[in-house]
Formats: C-alpha cells, structure tokens, sequence
C-alpha cells in the first residue's frame, strides 16, 4: 500500500475535514458500542427484576445515541464529500501542470489515451476511495477493534475464540490483497490502451474512413475491450473468493461462541444478558469484516491508480533547468552548433501498448521502439545517433535551409535550437550562450516555429493567431496574417477574424491552417523563426509571397526553412544538405549546383533531367516561380 500511504500528503491541506470526517466516523461507532451495553443493563437489570427505572433510562440512552449518531453521518457524509473532490481537483491540476511541464522526451514516453486515462479514471478511482472505501475502512476498523475490546471487557475466556477467527480473517485479507493490487493495475492498463484507441482513432478518423479501415478498427476495439474485460473477470473472480471465506470464518465463529457461551450460561458462569451483549457486539465485529471483503476490491484498486497516478507526478522532466538560467528580452539570432550529435531514447513499458488485430499493417499509430530507433543508419537497438558531429555557424538575420530525403534528420535538427530534445553529445549555441544555460521559457518565446505538423485550437481566428502573444493588438495580428498571406482568405471567412475555428482546425483547408500557422509565428516577432515544411500544403505562388513578405516583416530574423521543394531555398544564404543525419554538402544554391552531386540531384529529380543545362545559376533571376521554370 506504498502508493496509497504517500498519497495521503494531498490530505495536508484538508486536515480540518479530515478531523471533522474522523470524529464523525468515531462517533456513530461508539454510539452503536453502547447499545448492547444498554441492552445488557436492561435485561439483567430491568426486565429480569421488573425495574421500569432501569428500563427507561436504558432506553433513553439508546434513544441519545441514536440521534448523536445520525447526526454524525450527516456531518462525516459531507465532509467526506469535500474531501475526496478536494483532493481529486487538486490532483487532476498537479497532473495537468506537471505534464505541461514535460519536455518532448517525456511525452514520446506515453501515449495520449494512457495520460487521459491516468488523469481520468484513476483520480476518479481514488476519489471515490476516499470518498467512500476510506471512510468504510476507517469505520470497519473501529468497529472491529470497539467490539473486540467490549468482547474483551464482556468476557475474556469467550473472547479467545474470537482472537483466532481475526487472525484467520487478517490472513486471508493480506493474501488477497498482494495479489489484487497487481492486477487491478493491469486492469488500468487495459482501460488506457482502449483509451488510445479511441483517442486515436477520432484524432485520425478520416485515414480510416479514407481506407475504409472501419471493420479493422471495430476489431481492434473490440479485441482491446476483451482484454479489458477479461483482466475485470479475473479480478472479479479473485474478489469473489473474499467474501465467502469472510463469511465462513465469521459464522465459524458465531457457532463457537453459541456453543461455548451457551454452556457457560447454563453452567451460570455468564447471565443471559451477559450472553446477549456477547452476541451483539460480535454481530457488531463481524459486519463489518464481511464490508471488508467488499472493500478489498477498493483497496487494491485505489493503489493501482495510486500507483499510476505518481507514475507520472515522478517522471522528471527530461530538460534541466540551469539553476540561474540565462534569460534574455531578444535574440540577435546567432546560432552554432559544435559537434552535435543526438539520438532518441527507447521507450514504452509493453504492456501499455495499444492491442492491435494481429494480420493488419502497421499497429496503427502504435511507433514500437524498432520503428521509433530505426533511424537513418537503420538500426533497430534505439542506441545509434540520429544527427552525428554536426557543426554550423549561422550569423544573425541570415537564412538557412534544410534540404535532404524523408527521414534525413531535418526536424530533428531544428528541434534542438528550442531545447525540445537536448544534443546527447556537443554543444548548442544561441547568442553565445549554451542551450542548457538559458531558461527554456525565455529561449522559446524568442523562436517563431511553424511546425510541420499544423496544430490549431478550437476558438477564434483571432485567438489562434495571438496565441503566443494574446495580448497583441487588433493591428499587429492583421500584420502577421497579411505576412503569412491570411488576411485575404480570413476576410472571406464569414465573420473574418472572429470566426471560429473547429477542432483541430477541420474548418480549414492545409495551406490556410498552414498559414494561420505562419502568422502565429511571425506575431511572437522572433530572433529566429523555423519553418519546418511550413509551406508544403502552399502552391507554389502563394509560397512566393510569403517569402517576400517575410523578407520584409522579419528582415532581422533568421530563419531556418525546412523544405522539400528546391524552390523554397533558392534565396538562402546557406542550404544545408542532410543525409542519415549529417550535413552532407553545405553552401549557396549556386554553390551547390556546382559542388554538390545530390544537390543536383534533387535539383534534376524537380526541374527534370534538361533543367540543368538552362537553369540559371544566378538565384536572384529566378526569384518569381513563373520565371524559375527552366
Ligand atoms: N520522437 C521520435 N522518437 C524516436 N525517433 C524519432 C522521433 N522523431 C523522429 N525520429 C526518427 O529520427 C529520424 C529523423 O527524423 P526527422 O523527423 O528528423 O527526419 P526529417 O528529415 O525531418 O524527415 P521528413 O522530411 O520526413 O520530415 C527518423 O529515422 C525518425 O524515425
């Protein structure tokens, strides 16, 4: 119960709930405690001797007793209420700060369904433990232990039989619960992997509808939710077990008090009141042991969660914080890097991975760690670089492009700039000053990057494009969309910039989310904006324009342009050539033209095989796209 016992520090700021549900739990106890005492004095004193005093103000005491112990569970019902939603906000907040805290080596760790499930179902799992199951315990316990001393006081010599049936009972619960706690975790990890496929499946619901993959995805659900059930069934199973055997110790030793009591009292050794009180308090005891079979399942459930929960309330984040990190009010925009290299870590406990029917493709959206480390040198062990040695210097303002083959290591490359993967080896500069030195907050909120793949918020136009500076006036976020040619099509749109976006951004074509993409960089006013393929979904007129706009909106910038089309680059200052993670050739377009065989390459695989005999060498005539046609 490790997990459980170190949740209990989310009680701290709740100690007064806490000991006003603590004292309203001991106090119906004691009030049901003294009942059979009552009725003991009844018995022996009243109705045996026809004394109405006694039987009076027995009643009456029992009568108090009663109402102070509604009373009391009225007041523990809603102080367990608060504390259980108490803490269930307070997790699902820590959860959700501490995962915005994780850097992307962190998250490529967990898939979205696993980290909605933990945020979901688990914390609703140990609210509903303390709102229920921890107040049940609490009482069960009491009651338990209020019995046994009242047994005790009642009579000793009796009392022995009912030492040995706890010690059975105690027995049973503990190997119970050793073998539940596991397994309920399995169950969660089930939940979460038919989380996944859910997610997944709405996240790319047009892939499957594209490829009519509808049935495949049917069977994945369901194969997933068997799973799921079958690992209930087995705990059920489990559980099953506990209350019968409760039972039976329980009525074992009811049988055994009835015997042994009842020749104690013929023998006059107890009075029959004596007796009666024995009885009750044991039927008192023993309740509560069978509510424990059926909080067992509680129990161990709630550390499963527990368990999940500080999972990822413990995984560090993967970028360190210097501890006096360098912050800055702008970037000039140098960058170096020094022998860098960089690979990514496996990752993925297997049994969080999302089940998948066994003839059909590729897992669906599952990356297992040989997909993931098959990198550029193919390996599949996950422990070989996916840049290696790299080294540039990039003067402020200058424009540099990415070129090279799917899978070359671009994306790689400018996602190191930001700090969202750290070099494994080598160093990273950024006006001088070492990657790891600046506070990543105060690094990225200088860096404009428009990402390959386009992600927008549900909201405004407006919103979306201010979303990295919301407090942008109305002039500023129409400069932006005019730079990233928006404001045309924004204008179109029927209420212009404050039209809504859909999820996802469904409402909008590629190249217009693309766009709205750009101008979200572009209001930040970066040092250095990155545009990984952030045109790919642009024709080629329209790309055009962007980039002379860019070249007046962010004439102080530099910029790094990840692209696939050659006529992206063609202005460059520097084009850098990657292939299986290494700057393979490196210079101006005219420079490459002439030194670089895979650059022509490229060149000659988009302008076809006459275009180098034509093409002019001089990058400025080619600047407009119609005139760049060979
Ligand atoms: N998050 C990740 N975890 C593990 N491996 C990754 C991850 N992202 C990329 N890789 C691997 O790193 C290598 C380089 O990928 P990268 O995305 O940098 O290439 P790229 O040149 O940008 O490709 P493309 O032009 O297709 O976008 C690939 O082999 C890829 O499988």
């Amino acid at each position: 119960m490790r997990s459980l016992r170190r949740m209990t520090r989310y009680m701290r700021p709740y100690r007064w709930v806490l000991l006003a549900g603590l004292v309203t739990t001991v106090l119906p106890v004691a009030m049901e405690l003294v009942v059979p005492r009552m009725l003991q004095y009844v018995v022996d004193q009243g109705i045996r001797s026809g004394n109405w005093e006694a039987i009076w103000n027995g009643s009456l005491v029992m009568l108090v007793t009663a109402l102070v112990g509604a009373l009391a569970t009225l007041g523990q019902g809603v102080s367990r209420a608060q504390l259980s939603q108490g803490i269930a906000y307070d997790l699902r907040n820590e959860l959700f700060t501490h995962i915005q805290r994780l850097s992307f080596a962190n998250l490529d760790q967990m898939q979205t369904g696993q980290l909605m499930t933990r945020i979901s179902s688990d914390v609703d799992v140990v609210r509903m433990f303390l709102s229920a199951g921890l107040s049940l315990l609490l009482r069960a316990l009491l009651m338990i232990i209020g019995s046994v001393i009242m047994l005790t006081v009642t009579d000793l010599q009796l009392s022995t039989i009912i030492f040995i049936m706890l010690a059975v009972a105690a027995v049973v619960i503990r190997s119970i619960l050793r073998v539940a706690a596991p397994l309920f975790m399995v169950v969660q990890q089930k939940l979460a992997a038919l989380n996944t496929i859910v997610q997944e499946n709405l996240a790319g619901v047009q892939v499957v509808k594209a490829f009519v993959r509808e049935p495949y995805e049917i069977e994945r659900y369901r194969q997933g939710n068997e799973a799921y059930m079958a690992e209930n069934i087995k705990v059920g199973r489990l559980m099953a077990l506990a209350m019968p055997s409760l039972g039976l110790i329980t009525n074992l030793g009811i049988v055994a008090v009835a015997w042994w009591g009842g020749l104690d009292t013929i023998g006059g050794r107890l009075s029959v009141g004596e007796l009666i009180a024995f009885n009750n308090y044991l039927m008192i005891g023993m309740a509560p042991l069978l509510l424990l079979s059926n909080m067992l399942n509680m129990v161990s459930r709630a550390e499963a969660s527990s368990t999940r929960i500080l999972e990822v309330l413990d995984m560090e984040p993967a970028i360190r914080v210097a501890e006096s990190p360098h912050t800055a009010e702008a970037l000039d925009g140098a960058v170096r890097f020094d022998q860098v290299s960089f690979r990514y870590e496996a990752y993925a406990p297997p049994e969080e991975t999302t089940p998948a029917p066994a003839f059909q493709g590729n897992g669906a959206g599952m990356r297992t760690p040989a997909a993931v480390n098959g990198g550029p040198n193919g390996n599949v062990n996950g422990h070989k670089d996916v840049l290696a040695q790299i080294s540039f210097q990039v003067k402020p303002g200058q424009r540099i492009a990415l070129l090279g083959a799917t899978g070359s290591g671009k994306s790689t490359l400018v996602n190191l700039i930001p700090r969202f993967y750290e070099a494994t080896h080598g160093t990273i500069a950024v006006d001088q000053v070492d990657v790891r030195q600046w506070s990543p907050h105060s690094l990225r909120r200088h860096i404009g990057m428009v990402m390959q793949q386009t992600v927008l918020f549900s909201g405004t136009v407006r919103e979306n494009i201010a979303y990295g500076r919301p407090d942008a006036s109305m002039e500023e976020v129409i400069a932006a969309a005019k730079a990233a040619q928006a404001h045309d099509f924004i204008m179109a749109m029927p209420q212009g910039y404050d039209s809504m976006v859909e999820a996802r951004g469904a409402n909008l074509s590629g190249g217009q989310k693309q766009r709205i993409a750009i101008a979200r960089a572009l209001l930040v006013s970066p040092g250095i904006l990155i545009l990984d393929d952030a045109t790919s979904a642009v024709d080629m007129d329209t790309e055009f324009k962007i980039q002379e706009a860019l070249d007046a909106y962010m004439r102080h910038c530099t910029t790094f342009i990840v692209a696939q089309r050659i006529s992206s680059v063609l202005n460059a200052d520097q084009i850098f050539i990657l292939d299986g993670g290494q700057i393979v050739a490196q210079g101006t377009h005219r420079e490459l033209l002439t030194t670089s065989p895979i650059y022509r390459d490229i060149f000659r695989s988009q302008f076809g095989e006459e275009s180098l005999a034509h093409f002019p060498l001089d990058a400025s005539q080619t600047s407009h796209p119609d005139r760049r046609e060979p």
